[in-house]
């Protein structure tokens, strides 16, 4: 099939890549002139595990073409997906103006029939506003719209798109149903469903699941929390609770809350739509409330440790991406983190293996940025670990210990084993779990 991406974030790049890798021809357009520059010269702009070699081998073999020209890649195609941004707007809303400005000029553009897709996270009644916004110069047999949320993860994105656990599609045309049904085939021969539905159900679903999985997360910080008060381990009470499978193992790990650019802003917006229809959607309140506060768990639990005047203090701070195997630090704990730390006075020594750049836009020279783990342990009173890069999983800790001015760890990721720790010397406080080790 022919299809044109309008969009090439996260969402419209895998989307591009794996269509591409199934057959399609695909064109990718982005009115980021510079951003299209470089990936015509085959350079992927986001780090995401494993898509360089298939956006190398599909751009290679033609599949796979980028633009800033819309004109050119919706006359190239019957099906455009759009990849847009939808960030909150002042009130917590979602803002449309990204898809129904592109939506808009479509209406100009498209000569034949087409499927416009909403790929992106939109609220319920978005698929009508994009239909009223192509119908103002546009014939209704011209066009389909389809509502098809992206459910992949930042990290491990080109795995979840290409085997997704399920593809929802919301659509009210015959005609549109069998060739999304086509077109995902491939992706769903392991036996997981597409499931199709009306337009605003899955529109609804997206954020159903979203705020669903930041309830859990929210859920099991208080759980945590209430761990270090009343004497249990989460860490059991974790396992305990997810081998009951009506609950389940994933997505119930407590750390520093949830970050990133889906679960904050889908959780405002699914709030926001509750406040539309006149409806006090009490959960969602409860569930940005605690995530709100777990963000600063860490920075709290330094300044419980050495008060909270920091000026004389160095803290070494191990990860910054919102979560490993991504650059992104949209909402990233480590932010609010460092903007805490750096308020108590202290001096940040910060490593991440692929974020630093762009945290180094921000900060510049109030924080330090070290070339590996151990660098940002030099001279440093004590070690916040905020992401849970692979990496730092498995440490010399003798080194560590050389390294840092005394063996104080705050580990928001539950990293490593309390036991071992307390064996090897360490003052370690990890969350949801008791403290270990003397104090100073
Ligand atoms: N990031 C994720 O993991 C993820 C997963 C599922 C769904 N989503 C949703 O998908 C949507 C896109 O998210 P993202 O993270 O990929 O976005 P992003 O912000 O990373 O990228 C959006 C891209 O759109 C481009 N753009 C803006 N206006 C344009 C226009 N008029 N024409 C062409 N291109 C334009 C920007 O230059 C940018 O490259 C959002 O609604 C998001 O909530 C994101
Ligand atoms: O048990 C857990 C799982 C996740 N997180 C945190 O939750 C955030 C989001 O993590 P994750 O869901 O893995 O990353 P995203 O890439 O933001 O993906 C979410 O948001 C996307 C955008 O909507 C959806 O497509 C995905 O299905 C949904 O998982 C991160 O800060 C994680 O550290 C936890 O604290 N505990």
């Amino acid at each position: 099939m022919k299809i044109a991406v309008v969009g090439t974030g996260y969402v419209g790049l895998v989307t591009g890549t794996c269509f591409a890798e199934t057959g399609n021809e695909v064109v990718c357009v982005d009115i980021d002139a510079a951003k299209v520059k470089r990936m015509q010269n085959g350079e992927v702009p986001i780090y995401e595990p494993d898509l360089d070699v298939l956006f190398e081998r599909n751009q290679r073999q033609g599949r796979l073409k980028f633009t800033t020209d819309l004109k050119e890649a919706v006359d190239a195609s019957d099906i455009i997906f759009l990849a847009l941004p939808t960030p909150p707007g002042e009130d917590g809303s979602a803002d449309l103006r990204y898809i129904l400005g592109v939506a808009k000029d479509l209406s100009k553009i498209i000569t034949k029939y087409t499927i416009v897709i909403d790929k992106s996270t939109v609220p319920v009644g978005t698929a009508e506003k994009v239909h009223a916004a192509l119908a103002e110069n546009l014939d209704e047999s011209l066009f389909d719209v389809v509502s098809n949320p992206e459910f992949l993860r930042e990290g491990v994105a080109v795995d979840d798109f290409l085997k997704p656990d399920r593809v929802v599609i919301g659509t009210d045309s015959a005609q549109a149903e069998e060739k999304l049904r086509r077109l995902y085939e491939p992706f769903v021969r392991s036996g997981n469903p597409i499931i199709f539905m009306d337009l605003r159900s899955a529109e609804m679903t997206k954020y159903a699941a979203n705020s669903y999985l930041a309830t859990r997360i929210s859920f099991m910080n208080e759980i945590a929390n209430l761990c270090e008060k009343a004497g249990a381990d989460v860490d059991a009470v974790r396992r305990g609770m997810g081998s009951d499978t009506r609950i389940g193992k994933r997505f119930l790990f407590p750390g520093v809350g949830y970050g990133g650019s889906c679960f904050p802003k889908d959780v405002q917006a699914l709030a926001h739509t509750a406040g539309q229809h006149d409806y006090n959607f009490r959960i969602l309140n409860a569930v940005m409330d605690v995530n709100t506060k777990q963000r600063f768990r860490i920075a709290d639990k330094i300044e419980d440790y050495f008060g909270t005047d920091l000026s004389n203090r160095t803290i070494a701070l191990w990860g910054l991406a919102f979560k490993p195997n991504t650059d992104d630090i949209r909402e990233a704990p480590a932010l609010y983190t460092i903007d805490r730390l750096l308020e108590a006075g202290a001096q940040i020594r910060a490593f991440d293996p692929e974020a630093t750049e762009h945290v180094r836009a921000i900060y510049g020279d109030k924080v330090t940025f070290c070339g590996d783990p151990y660098e940002a342990l030099e001279g440093s009173d004590a070690l916040a670990i905020v992401t849970e890069w692979s990496m730092f999983r498995t440490p010399s800790f003798e080194r560590m210990k050389e390294l840092l001015k005394s063996p104080i760890i705050f580990d928001g990721r539950n990293l490593y084993d309390t036991g071992r720790m307390e064996e090897a010397g360490f003052y370690y406080d990890s969350i949801g779990r008791r403290p270990v080790g003397a104090k100073d």
